[in-house]
């Protein structure tokens, strides 16, 4: 069995790569990702200008997952921006993702028109769901926004793009939020980001310092949720726009399931920060030993084929 796939034009020898946040906030961290079984990255999702983030401890692992409210550490888009070029010519046979949002609309677009006007010939990922940055609601959560930035992007923007969605939690929410995004010739979708605003105790504490311990929730506890969204659009959105399936990912069986309810592409974030790119190996060799029992040589033999009762 082979697990390699497509996205847009580009072709990817592996079906997993890094969520962004994790394993991707600098070229140290993304080379690791390069060297491992992953068929690509994503870069932290990158500002205009660099940001600190929040207060620490901002990050926590717990049995069944994470909880984080970073507040947008990184680099800065022209930190990005020129390692992905730089990337360009030492791997020319490799597409990555850069993943990026403004702290205004007007920063989105100002971003959105350097990556235009730049040489990157790789995947744009628009984060419209960080739960973490106080006083600024998830974009994607207010849909009549969504469809004015999207319209006002797609009117200068030319290259591949795709949107990172938050987890949506009703059936009319999946409706209206598929009737934008089939509006626009987006790439991709990928949901899930993680379910905003949890609370992990421990003791009698909150765990991590920002938002009096509130933050986004990864790992086992939001596969159901993460399986339902990737579902939930590709039951809904025109076949050209494809979705990757991010959220709750341990195991091949995960993958398969994410697969299996129309993903192309299958982020993993909790999992890599808790067993580093190794985890690549582990759950290609997983996935694959799946497809094998059952009889699938690519993906595509059962990518979307969820059975009903
Ligand atoms: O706090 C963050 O940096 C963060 N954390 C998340 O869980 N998802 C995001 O999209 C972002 Cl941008």
């Amino acid at each position: 069995a082979t697990t390699k796939t497509h996205i847009g034009n580009f072709e990817f020898e592996n079906c997993f790569m890094n969520a962004a946040g994790v394993y991707c906030y600098d070229r140290n961290e993304l080379e690791q990702v390069i060297n491992s079984q992953a068929g690509t990255f994503v870069t932290k999702t990158a500002t205009l200008q660099s940001r600190p983030g929040n207060p620490e401890p901002r990050y926590h692992d717990t049995a069944l997952g994470s909880i984080n409210s970073m507040g947008l550490p990184n680099l800065g888009f022209d930190y990005y921006l020129e390692y992905l070029l730089e990337l360009q010519k030492t791997h020319p046979d490799r597409t990555f993702f850069f993943s990026l949002v403004g702290m205004s609309t007007e920063d989105t677009h100002t971003l959105l028109k350097k990556v235009q006007e730049s040489d990157f010939n790789g995947i744009t990922e628009l984060n419209l769901s960080c739960p973490n940055v106080p006083g600024k609601p998830q974009i994607a959560y207010d849909l009549e926004t969504t469809e004015k930035l999207l319209t006002d992007i797609f009117s200068y923007f030319k290259k591949p793009l795709g949107v990172k969605l938050p987890p949506y939690f009703d059936i009319v929410h999946f409706d209206q939020a598929a009737a934008v995004f089939n509006k626009f010739p987006l790439t991709f979708i990928n949901c899930v980001n993680s379910i905003g605003n949890g609370l992990v105790v421990e003791d009698e504490s909150v765990v991590i310092k920002p938002k009096n311990g509130f933050g986004g929730i990864g790992g086992e506890y939001i596969k159901p949720t993460a399986l339902a969204n990737v579902h939930a659009f590709y039951q809904r959105l025109n076949p050209s726009i494809q979705i990757i399936g991010t959220g709750g990912v341990l195991t091949g069986q995960d993958a398969f399931e994410h697969i299996l309810c129309g993903a192309s592409m299958v982020q993993i974030g909790t999992t890599l920060h808790k067993e580093g790119p190794a985890a690549f190996e582990r759950i290609t060799n997983e996935l694959k030993a799946i497809m094998n029992k059952k009889g699938y040589k690519t993906i595509e033999d059962f990518r979307g084929k969820l059975k009903y009762l």
